[in-house]
């Protein structure tokens, strides 16, 4: 569970596959980045309208045009990592759609699908898994109990972390380990601010985490010290900036240009920074990780293959922009 320094020579990617076309050598000092599918939302109709999360004022409102325009800059960025970006419409009335990580969470091409908190949203579950049937991914379980998809389910290799406390049900992460069939950790949040597993602990992949701690109850702050004892911990400043909303592939993370410490930590690790403006997006609450959903097909892979020889040099490398 503690892989995170630089892989070795000759090195396999997480799920134990030996990278594709990478020399042993040019693994050393390397991150390796893996190839994702990606599904977002146009915020279309996205608006503060309704108050559901500290961070949401509607007497301020946001701005429409920018919030689109710092959205189509972060499906640039997935575009440019050499990532596949899929869309669904967004649907009128539904302003928070924007936020296709909250929609479901899809793991091994199964999709066990979200039950929204709040009547505001409820809506939206539906939506996202009637597209997921129709794209590919057939086999969804309608949850009988509440939960947000991967604004609290988080995937790593071995397990499955989940937050509740304030979105997602205890039951919900009993629900899903057995639909899916993995471990399931549950991790409570404290913190109203950081309502979503998702805006507190990202994955770094190779089975590790960056994590704010101030976000957990002492027990689950126990249980990440126990699991991730090498993980990347942020600062109040970078998690009050929803700096661990971020994405990693592996190499690159995605994420908030305002959390400059934790930008500094990720590149002192290893890792590639890849910093986005989406400050009108946090007006409702959501960050880049908010933005995405990751789709992860049964067969093979998550990917299949890395990006290009197997690692990304970043921005700019492997750039596919498929679909
Ligand atoms: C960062 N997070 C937590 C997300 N995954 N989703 C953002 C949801 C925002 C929405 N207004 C709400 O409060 O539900």
């Amino acid at each position: 569970m503690t892989v995170s320094s630089a892989m070795e020579p000759g090195s396999t990617v997480p799920d134990g596959r030996l990278l594709p076309g990478a020399a042993p050598e040019a693994v050393r000092a390397e991150r390796v980045a893996l190839r994702r599918h990606y599904l977002m939302c146009r915020p279309e109709h996205f608006a503060v309208t309704y108050a559901i999360n500290p961070w949401m004022d509607p007497a301020a409102g946001a701005d429409a045009a920018r919030a689109a325009a710092q959205w189509e800059a972060l499906r640039a960025a997935y575009l440019a990592l050499g990532h596949r970006v899929s869309l669904i419409d967004p649907v009128e009335g539904l302003p928070d759609m924007v936020f296709a990580a909250n929609g479901a969470l899809v793991v091994g091409g199964r999709v066990y699908g979200a039950r929204f908190a709040h009547p505001e949203r409820a809506a939206e579950g539906p939506a996202y898994a009637d597209w997921l049937r129709r794209n590919g991914f057939p086999d969804v379980l309608e949850a009988a109990h509440t939960n947000e998809g991967e604004g609290d389910f988080l995937v790593l290799d071995e397990v499955i972390l989940a937050g509740t406390g304030f979105r997602t049900d205890l039951a919900a992460h009993q629900e899903a380990q057995e639909f899916l069939g993995r471990p399931v950790v549950t991790l409570r949040l404290v913190d109203p601010r950081f309502y979503h597993l998702d805006t507190a602990l990202f994955p770094l992949g190779g089975g590790n985490v960056a994590y704010y701690p101030g976000a957990f109850s002492p027990g689950s702050r126990a249980v990440l010290e126990r699991l991730f004892p090498d993980a990347v911990l942020a600062g109040a400043r970078d998690a009050e900036v929803l700096g661990l909303n971020a994405v990693c592939d592996g190499r690159n993370v995605v994420i908030n240009a305002e959390a400059a410490g934790l930008i500094g930590t990720l590149r002192r690790r290893g890792y590639e920074p890849v910093p986005v403006d989406l400050s009108e997006l946090r007006k409702a609450g959501g960050g880049p990780k908010c933005c995405t959903l990751e789709l992860r097909a049964s067969a093979a892979p998550d990917l299949a293959a890395g990006l290009g020889t197997g690692l990304s040099t970043g921005l700019g490398a492997a750039a596919q922009g498929l679909s």
